[in-house]
């Protein structure tokens, strides 16, 4: 974080009441800066147990600003939540795909909605995200943070660029233990909270019942794919993600779920350890998002002659959930080509994995990087 950069610009801080962003506070005040402080409410769509959390938060935030001199404004973003980061959820669980409402709320919500009621007095909003933004060549892009475990770049990966320029991440340079020893050595109130877990600003709920509310059940056929035999009965495809082993309620498993077909509502499940059908190597993604630059070809590749050119392959790093590793393999830019009939929007490439990747679910969102995963280019919805 270069302070000097900081000093005449006016910051807003998303305080959550966790230790991370308290941390924030305290990383900007202890350089004489005096930000203003916003806690966003969500809050259920009725009153219930999902807000139990809400309070103790506010109460958290309040006296982490009041400690650092720094003014709290709640926002409130219930309507923008519900209208936008669920209802995309929603659209996407019926259609049988595995959307990721975390990284929608940092576009939609966070930097969103928060910049139209709020942020857009500022010049600049700090999170508390584990992710880092370096310029280079006169433009700033997101890279990612020393801690793998806890680095959060994926989940910033569809935020619009202009919502990059204003983004500062004032501990992205550290690790989770650091923040956590800054937080006791500074005697935070927060210090030894737990950490936030479940989906953003929904913490305590569990997902199954968050869809469930939405969609209800619809039971449905489980049918091996390699036999075409009914094993067994689901309540609803939306509950099951492509890859998952668990929750199926199958005997002499284990099982995975390899594909579904949302039209008859059957989930095609393999049985072992490890099948081969469980893995992909190659898979299509679009609606690309780019948060700085597209990706480019490396100057050794864009120079070879047209007879060496392997196809307009880039050599990258990628992800497809959260998860520490990243897996090498190329992007292929020019995969959107007229044979492909799909009805899809935006651009579309191809990731050729070199690795078997477990799991590759249609909506999950591909976030590639540079080949040392330090730059994070942005990211494509999985079609298959
Ligand atoms: N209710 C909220 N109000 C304001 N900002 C929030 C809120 N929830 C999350 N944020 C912001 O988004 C960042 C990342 O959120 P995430 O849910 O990943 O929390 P976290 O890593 O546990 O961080 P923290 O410890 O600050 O809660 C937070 O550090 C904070 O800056």
């Amino acid at each position: 974080m270069n302070i000097e950069e900081l000093k005449d610009k006016r910051i807003a801080v998303l305080l959550s009441g966790g230790v991370d962003s308290s941390v924030v506070v305290y990383e900007l005040a202890s350089h004489g800066l005096h930000p203003d402080c916003f806690y966003i409410r969500i809050g259920p769509e009725e009153k219930e147990e999902w807000d139990c959390n809400s309070e103790e938060d506010m109460e958290m935030a309040t006296a982490v600003a009041k400690r650092f001199g720094c003014k709290l404004q709640v926002v409130d973003c219930h309507q923008e939540y519900w209208s936008q980061v669920t209802r995309y959820t929603m659209e996407k669980v019926r259609s049988g795909f595995t959307p990721n409402p975390d990284v929608m709320c940092n576009r939609l919500i966070k930097f969103g909605a928060f910049d139209e009621k709020a942020g857009h007095d500022y010049d600049l909003i700090a999170t508390g995200h584990y992710a880092q933004t370096e310029w280079i060549d006169g433009r700033k892009w997101l890279t990612t943070s020393p801690d793998p475990v806890k680095d959060q770049t994926d989940f910033l990966a569809q935020i619009e660029g202009w919502q990059l320029k204003k983004a500062i991440f004032p501990i992205g340079h550290y690790e989770k233990n650091e923040v956590r020893e800054i937080a006791e050595r500074e005697h935070l109130i927060n210090a030894r909270r737990k950490d936030s877990q479940g989906i953003c600003f929904l913490g305590n709920i569990d997902y199954n019942e968050y869809v469930r509310r939405y969609l209800g059940e619809q039971p449905g056929d489980i049918v091996e794919l390699e036999t075409g035999t009914k094993i067994g009965e689901h309540s609803g495809h939306w509950f099951h993600t492509i890859g998952q082993r668990k929750g199926l309620g199958l005997s002499g498993g284990p099982w995975f779920v390899i594909k579904k077909d949302v039209e008859h509502n059957v989930l095609y499940v393999s049985h072992g350890y490890d099948p081969e059908t469980a893995y992909k190597k190659d898979f299509k993604i679009h609606d690309l998002h780019w948060l700085t630059e597209e990706p480019t070809p490396p100057h050794h590749l864009s120079e070879a002659s047209e007879s060496q050119k392997p196809g307009s392959y880039i050599p990258i790093t990628f992800k497809i959930r959260h998860t520490p590793e990243y897996h090498p393999g190329y992007l292929d830019l020019n995969a959107a080509s007229s044979s492909d009939h799909t009805e899809l929007t935006g651009d579309t490439a191809t990731i050729h994995s070199l690795d078997k990747i477990h799991g590759v679910a249609p909506g999950q969102f591909c976030v590639i990087y540079d080949e040392q995963h330090h730059r994070c280019f942005g990211s494509g919805e999985i079609t298959l």
